[in-house]
């Protein structure tokens, strides 16, 4: 857990972050999201220590982090960035090992936990162990970010924009790999994005930050429900809002008895999928299938236009 209490922090007069106050639960995933300059990565490093807060304080597990020194607490938290900052020199290999190595794990017990990640990120441990960085695609340099980032197993992982660099079908194969180690692992994930799409695909909760101030921290439905102000509701695309609320139910939801032709959807589609396929395939009803391919029964337009809206 990571509670920051009343945090500010000023550059040369000048407020980078006011007074926020959250608490990030255990296991959770954060995302952080707001314009340039909004404060992101400022409230994010002050996590570790990399910025020194000016006032308030920020507790992990309960004890102050300022209680331990800086190079110990960052040892102890995972921190990827953007420009993934691999060693050049180093080897893949080298480049994850290198926290175990200040924690003082064996040569061996190293070896197996770099193999043990590059398979968790689809690298083949025995073409890519070896290798340095500028011999990886860009995608595979920032798996390998992400990797070193984990190699102690820490409880806490903080990405500042860590698929910023990455072009969009790598950046969404990225997203989902993320999503799965994290819900494999169980790490708490504080991730900065200015993308509100992956904010809201990523996030449990989502922390909106304007000029240095935390505007909502909610749940990504929520923030699309209820705007905490005109500032969020732009943020979130007045536009967009229909569709970014349907990717959060599925066409189980609504199921209804009947018969529909067409080409069955799975029950396990988004309803913003479902919009698609409606589309798509020229129909206002569609048949819907289990995991089985067994009918199930149907959906139609109407409930998902209904349901799209609010309306019961
Ligand atoms: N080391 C620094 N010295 C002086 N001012 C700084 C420093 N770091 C950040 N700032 C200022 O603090 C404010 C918040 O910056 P911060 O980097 O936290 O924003 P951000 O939301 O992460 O922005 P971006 O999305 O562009 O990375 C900005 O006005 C920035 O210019």
């Amino acid at each position: 857990m990571i509670e920051i209490e009343n945090v500010s922090k000023r550059y040369n007069g000048l407020p980078a972050v006011k007074n926020v106050s959250m608490t990030i639960r255990a296991h959770e995933f954060v995302t952080i999201v707001g314009m340039s300059g909004s404060g992101k990565t400022t409230l994010l490093r002050m996590i570790n220590r990399l910025v020194e807060v000016d006032e308030g304080t920020i507790k992990i597990d309960g004890v102050d982090n300022r209680d331990v020194s800086g190079p110990q607490l960052r040892r102890s938290i995972g921190y990827a960035i953007q420009q993934h900052g691999l060693f050049p020199h180093r080897s893949v290999a080298e480049n994850i090992g290198t926290v175990p190595g200040l924690l003082g794990w064996t040569v061996e017990k190293t070896g197996e936990r770099v193999d043990e990640l590059l398979s968790l990120f689809q690298l083949d441990p025995a073409i890519y162990r070896d290798r340095y960085p500028h011999e990886l695609s860009g995608g595979q340099q920032q798996r390998v970010g992400v990797a070193r980032a984990l190699a102690a197993r820490p409880n806490i992982l903080l990405m500042d924009e860590p698929f910023g660099a990455l072009d969009p079908v790598i950046r969404n194969k990225a997203r989902e790999d993320l999503q799965k180690i994290q819900q494999q692992l169980g790490t708490t994930i504080v991730m900065v994005t200015h993308d509100m799409e992956e904010a809201l695909a990523l996030g449990h909760r989502i922390a909106i930050m304007d000029g240095g101030e935390l505007v909502q921290f909610a749940e990504p439905a929520d923030v699309l429900r209820n705007p905490a102000s005109e500032f969020v509701e732009s943020l979130v695309g007045k536009g967009e809002k229909p569709f970014r609320l349907l990717a959060f139910a599925s066409v189980e939801d609504l199921i209804e008895p009947g018969e529909a032709s067409g080409s069955p959807i799975s029950g396990q589609l988004s309803l913003r999928d479902a919009l698609a396929e409606f589309v798509a395939q020229g129909k206002t009803s569609l048949p819907v299938k289990d995991e089985n391919a067994r009918i199930v029964g149907q959906i139609t337009l109407d409930s998902l236009v209904r349901n799209g809206s609010g309306t019961p």
